[in-house]
């Protein structure tokens, strides 16, 4: 018998995407075979708002708790996603390299942002893209929304919106690239900590002893790693979560670590910013220090005026 991984996904378009990919990577290193396990979790079955069934968290918790439970060997997230503190009883076994961290204008009739008309429509349930959007074009109608990518598009093909605003990683992995009318550059918009990487869990036990850890090793990008530990530190040290208008993005080149990070008032009009560089050794402690360096020059003010 073949060496047989069971990837535990959730069953929308992107989650299984990025789980086939995983696992196609994980069959090619490992010589073995691998099925995808949909779970479905009570955020999938509920529709009404995610604050109601106790926020995004709830995709999370149930899809590790049949890890932990022994149902699948490993997990596939949206790194994004995950909370920044770390799960009893799991590991964080691989962080694949790293698409396109940006995030991506979807406008009606191939339009850009500076030309879109004034006061047109522009959705994101994200305070983040929100707060930059805001600070780009102060005249734009900000319109919150929330749903799987295709229903966010369908917003704009129905003429209900100018345009969205999504992460360019997510459109290219579901096929829907095409829709991009414009990339925003981190230097333009700030993405969201970790945006663009995917995380790959295990149960702890199985980090060392299992037949399939050699493969999450090879997997695993030392460099999209240690981008990625330096922005979420600095998400972590500012205390604040994944819906806060927190911006991160970090790069790695010949072992320099460069990390940006900014803190923004929703409607746009302040925006506290920074950069840092060292060893990418020592990514955590360069997250730490950047968001000290925030805090310093007023970030807690703008954090505690977020909803
Ligand atoms: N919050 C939803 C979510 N989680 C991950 C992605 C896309 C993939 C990624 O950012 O890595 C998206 C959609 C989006 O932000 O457009």
């Amino acid at each position: 018998m073949t060496d047989h991984l069971r990837v535990g996904t959730r069953g929308s378009t992107l989650a299984l995407a990025q789980s086939g990919l995983v696992a196609d990577q994980l069959v090619a290193i490992s010589g073995g075979t691998a099925e995808l396990v949909r779970i479905r979790t009570q955020g999938d079955v509920n529709q009404g708002p995610l604050a109601s069934i106790g926020g995004t968290g709830v995709f999370v918790i149930e899809v590790r708790s049949r890890l932990l439970a022994g149902d699948v060997d490993v997990i596939v997230h949206s790194l994004k996603d995950l909370p920044t503190a770390a799960a009893d009883g799991l590991s964080l076994a691989a962080v694949p390299v790293r698409e396109d961290p940006a995030d991506a204008l979807c406008a009606r009739d191939g339009l850009t942002i500076d030309e879109l008309p004034a006061g047109a429509s522009v959705g994101t349930g994200s305070p983040r893209r929100a707060a930059q959007l805001l600070r780009l074009r102060p005249d734009l109608q900000v319109r919150p929304i929330r749903g799987n990518i295709d229903t966010r598009l369908g917003l704009v093909t129905s003429g209900t919106l100018d345009a969205v605003v999504l992460a360019a990683a997510g459109l290219s992995r579901i096929g829907r690239g095409a829709a991009i009318t414009q990339r925003l550059d981190p230097n333009l918009m700030l993405p969201a900590p970790a945006q663009g990487a995917l995380a790959v869990e295990c149960r702890a036990l199985d980090a060392d002893g299992s037949w399939f850890a050699g493969a999450l090793r090879t997997l695993d990008d030392g460099g999209t790693r240690a981008a990625v530990v330096a922005e979420r530190t600095l998400l972590a040290a500012l205390e604040a979560g994944c819906t806060a208008p927190v911006g991160a993005y970090a790069t790695v080149s010949a072992g320099q670590l460069t990390l940006t990070g900014a803190v923004m008032a929703i409607d746009g009009s302040r925006e506290i910013r920074s950069r840092i560089s060292g060893p990418a050794g020592s990514a955590a402690e360069l997250g730490a220090q950047l968001a000290a360096e925030l805090i310093d020059d007023g970030a807690a003010d703008l954090l505690s005026a977020a909803p």
